[in-house]
C-alpha cells in the first residue's frame, strides 16, 4: 500500500516547546526512514508458488539488509531505526477481528518474559527469562515444534543482584549466528542452524552488582551490549565485541576521565554544559564516579547515513541525590558514538543530576522531519521524564519537548541551553518525605518500546501513569548490594488507572488517542502497514487496535500478563503471523514473578504498592503465542 503523501508546504502544524521559546514547523519526510525507503510491502518468493521460502538464503545477507525483508524479524527492535513498524498488510484493520491462536510454546519459566522472538528463514528463536535459554523453533512444520536448545548456565548467584526481576530482552542475529547476553554477564554467540556455542565473553562481574538484560544490536561486525545495575552502584558501560570472535573491541564507560568513556578531539556535544575535559569525573563529588552507575541497559539505535550509534544511560546511583552534588554525567543521557572505534560524537543529558532514577536508556527511534523547511536527520525519544524528545541526530540539539504525561517533577525543557527545568520542591533529600512525583521512579514509560509508523506518523507510547513518595536516606555502599538511599512508595497517578497506551503525533507534538489501562503498559508495542497496531497488558490481554483511531479491533486473553515485544513475520507457508511472549513480570510485574508479599508497600523498590491488585488478575508462567488469520 503507498503511503500517503504529506502535505509539507501547507500551514504545518507546530511542535511546541513546553515553554513555548521556539515553535518548530515539523513535516514528516516519509520517504527517508531508513528501513522503509521501499514503501511497498515485500512478499516472500515463496507466496506464489507455495514452495519452501528462500529465506535462509538471505539470512546469510549482512544484517543491515536483513532489517529490510519483513518476511523476517533479525532484532529486537525490527530495525536499527528501531521503528517496530511492519510492511506487512496481509492482517490488517479490517481482518484482525478474525485472528486465532496457530500454535503456543511453554518455556518452562516464570519469571519475567520480555524479549522479542526472532525469525530468520524457517526458525523461530526465544530467549528466555534467567536461566537464558535460547530455544529455535522450526516454522516450517507444524505446531512449529523445537529444533534445538541452548543452555548457557550462568551463575545462579545473578538472580540475587537483579535489580527488577530475572529478564532478558532478546537477541541479535547476523551472519548465521545469534548473540544475546546472560544475566551473569556473558555475551554468546550461537549457530543459528544447530544451537552450538561459538564463543563466549564474560563481560562484567556479578560480585560488584552487575548483570545484563538488555538485546544487542550488531552494527556490521561488531555486537554491541551493555550492562545493568545502577541500584547497586556499578559503573556503567557499552562494549563492542567481534561477531566472529567476541573480542573486545572497545568498552566506553559512562562516568570517569574523557579516556575512559572515549571522549577525544572529536567530541562535539550541542550544549556547553557538556563541555570541557573530564566531566565525568568533575560532575562528581571525588570517587563517587567510580560506583556511579549510567548503565547501558537499554535500547541501541544506528544511523548508517551518519554511521552514528545512538544509546542512552541510566540512573546516577545512589538514588538519594544529595550524595552526589553535580550534573552526574553521564548518565541519564544519551550518547552518539562511532561503531567502529567507540568514540564519542555528541552527548545529550535528558536529566542532569536526576533526583528520580528517570534513566535514559528508552529507544531512540531514527526518522526524517522537515522543521521550519529544513529537513532534519532526528530521532525521537519518547523519555522517562515524561516528555517526547524530537532531537537533531547530528548533532544533539532538542527540537522540541512535549509532555506525554502528568508531571509533577519539571516544568519543561528550555531549548536554549537545552535543561530540563526542576521543580525544586520535589526534590528528595535526607529527612525529608516528598509527596505527589510524577513520574513515579519508572517513569512516564519504561524500557518497554514504543514503534513509530511512517505511514500514519505515530508514535505508539507504552506509558506508565505512576506517582510515588519518597523518603530520602543515607546510603551505604557494599559492593553487590543496593545502593539507593531511598524509601520509596508509588501509586496510580491521575484518573487511577497504572497505565496508558498512547497514540502520539509526532508532527503536532501531541497525543491522538490512547487506552487507559489498569495496570502500566510493560509490553512492547508493534504496527503495521495494515494501520494495526499490537500491545500487551499486565493482567493479560494482547490487543489490535486501529492505528489512527484507537479503536480496538481484536482481543485475546493470554495465560499470564505481558511484558513482551510483539513481532510479525511470513512464514514459510507464506502466512503473516504475529507472535508475543505472554509471561508477567520485570519491575512491574514482580510482585507476581517474586511473589513478593503485596502488604509490603516498599517491596520492589515501591513498585509493589502499585501493583498489589495484579495477584488478583494474572499468575506468572512463560507461554509464546503465535496467531495468524483462519
Ligand atoms: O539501572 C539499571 O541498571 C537498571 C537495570 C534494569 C534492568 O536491567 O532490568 C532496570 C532498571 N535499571 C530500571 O530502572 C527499570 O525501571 C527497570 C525495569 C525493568 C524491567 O525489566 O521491568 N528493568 C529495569
Amino acid at each position: 500500500m503507498p503511503l500517503p503523501a504529506q502535505d509539507t508546504s501547507s500551514s504545518p502544524p507546530a511542535l511546541n516547546s513546553v515553554l513555548g521559546t521556539r515553535a518548530l514547523l515539523v513535516a514528516l519526510v516519509l520517504a527517508l526512514l531508513p528501513a522503509c525507503k521501499d514503501k511497498s510491502p515485500k512478499p516472500p518468493a515463496s507466496t506464489a508458488s507455495g514452495a519452501k521460502s528462500p529465506q535462509l538464503d538471505k539470512a546469510q545477507f549482512d544484517v543491515s539488509q536483513l532489517q529490510e525483508d519483513d518476511t523476517q524479524w533479525v532484532m529486537a527492535a525490527k530495525n536499527h531505526a528501531n521503528t517496530r513498524f511492519s510492511r506487512l498488510t496481509d492482517i490488517n484493520a479490517t481482518n484482525v477481528k478474525d485472528l486465532k491462536v496457530a500454535w503456543t510454546y511453554s518455556t518452562g519459566f516464570v519469571r519475567g518474559h520480555e524479549a522479542a522472538p526472532l525469525v530468520v528463514g524457517d526458525t523461530m528463536y526465544v530467549v528466555t527469562p534467567f536461566p537464558n535459554h535460547l530455544v529455535a523453533l522450526d516454522l516450517s512444520k507444524e505446531g512449529a515444534p523445537m529444533k534445538w536448545v541452548y543452555e548457557p548456565q550462568p551463575s545462579p548467584a545473578a538472580q540475587g543482584v537483579a535489580c527488577c526481576d530475572h529478564v532478558n530482552r532478546g537477541a541479535a542475529y547476523a551472519d548465521g549466528r545469534l548473540f544475546y547476553n546472560t544475566l551473569d554477564n556473558h555475551t554468546v554467540a550461537v549457530d543459528a542452524q544447530t544451537g552450538k556455542e561459538l564463543w563466549k565473553t564474560k563481560l562484567g562481574d556479578i560480585n560488584k552488582g552487575e548483570t545484563m538484560t538488555m538485546a544487542p544490536l550488531v552494527v556490521r561486525d561488531k555486537v554491541i551490549v551493555g550492562n545493568s545495575g545502577g541500584e547497586f552502584g556499578v559503573r556503567g558501560w557499552a562494549a563492542a565485541l567481534s561477531t566472529k570472535t567476541g573480542a573486545v573491541l572497545w568498552r566506553a564507560y559512562s562516568t570517569g576521565p574523557d579516556s575512559d568513556v572515549l571522549i577525544g578531539p572529536n567530541f562535539k556535544p550541542f550544549y556547553e554544559q557538556d563541555r570541557g575535559k573530564d566531566l565525568g569525573v568533575k560532575s562528581w563529588p571525588p570517587e563517587q564516579w567510580k560506583i556511579g552507575g549510567g548503565t547501558v541497559w537499554g535500547w541501541l539505535s544506528y544511523d548508517p547515513e551518519l554511521d552514528l550509534l545512538y544509546y542512552g544511560t541510566g540512573n546516577p546511583g545512589p538514588w538519594n541525590p544529595e550524595q552526589r552534588p553535580g550534573d552526574n554525567k553521564w548518565t541519564c543521557g544519551i550518547f552518539a558514538r562511532k561503531p567502529d572505534t567507540g568514540e564519542a560524537v555528541w552527548f545529550y543529558q535528558w536529566s542532569p543530576h536526576d533526583l528520580f532514577d528517570h534513566d535514559g536508556i528508552n529507544e531512540a527511534i531514527i526518522t526524517n522531519l522537515t522543521v521550519n523547511g529544513q529537513p532534519r536527520k532526528v530521532l525521537i525519544h519518547p523519555g522517562r521524564t515524561g516528555y517526547v524528545y524530537v532531537l537533531d541526530r547530528a548533532t544533539g540539539e532538542v527540537l522540541s519537548a512535549v509532555p506525554f504525561a502528568h508531571i509533577t517533577t519539571s516544568k519543561g525543557v528550555d531549548l536554549k541551553t537545552g535543561k530540563l527545568v526542576p521543580v525544586l520542591e520535589k526534590s528528595p533529600g535526607l529527612g525529608k518525605t516528598v509527596r505527589d512525583i510524577c513520574p513515579a521512579a519508572p517513569g512516564a514509560k519504561d524500557w518497554s518500546p514504543a514503534a513509530f509508523s511512517p505511514q500514519t506518523g505515530l508514535l505508539y507510547i507504552p506509558g506508565n501513569n505512576l506517582c510515588q513518595d519518597e523518603q530520602g536516606l543515607e546510603a551505604n555502599y557494599i559492593a553487590g548490594t543496593p545502593y539507593l538511599g531511598a524509601n520509596v512508595r508509588m501509586y496510580p497517578g491521575p484518573g487511577g488507572n497504572g497505565g496508558e497506551f498512547i497514540a502520539w503525533d509526532v508532527l503536532n507534538g501531541k497525543k491522538v488517542w490512547s487506552i487507559p489501562e489498569l495496570f502500566p503498559v510493560f509490553s512492547g508495542a508493534l504496527v503495521t502497514a495494515g494501520d494495526v497496531v499490537f500491545y500487551g497488558t499486565m493482567d493479560g490481554w494482547f490487543k489490535a487496535l486501529h492505528a489512527r483511531t484507537g479503536q480496538e479491533l481484536w482481543k485475546f486473553k493470554v495465560g499470564s500478563g505481558i511484558i513482551g515485544q510483539p513481532i510479525t513475520f511470513r512464514g514459510p507457508d507464506g502466512t503473516q503471523y504475529v507472535s508475543v511472549l505472554s509471561g508477567v513480570g520485570g519491575w512491574a510485574g514482580a510482585i507476581v514473578a517474586g511473589q513478593l508479599d503485596p502488604r509490603d508497600q516498599s517491596a520492589a523498590l515501591g513498585f509493589a504498592n502499585a501493583m498489589k491488585e495484579l495477584p488478583k488478575y494474572t499468575t506468572r508462567g512463560g507461554m509464546l503465542y503465535t496467531f495468524r488469520l483462519p
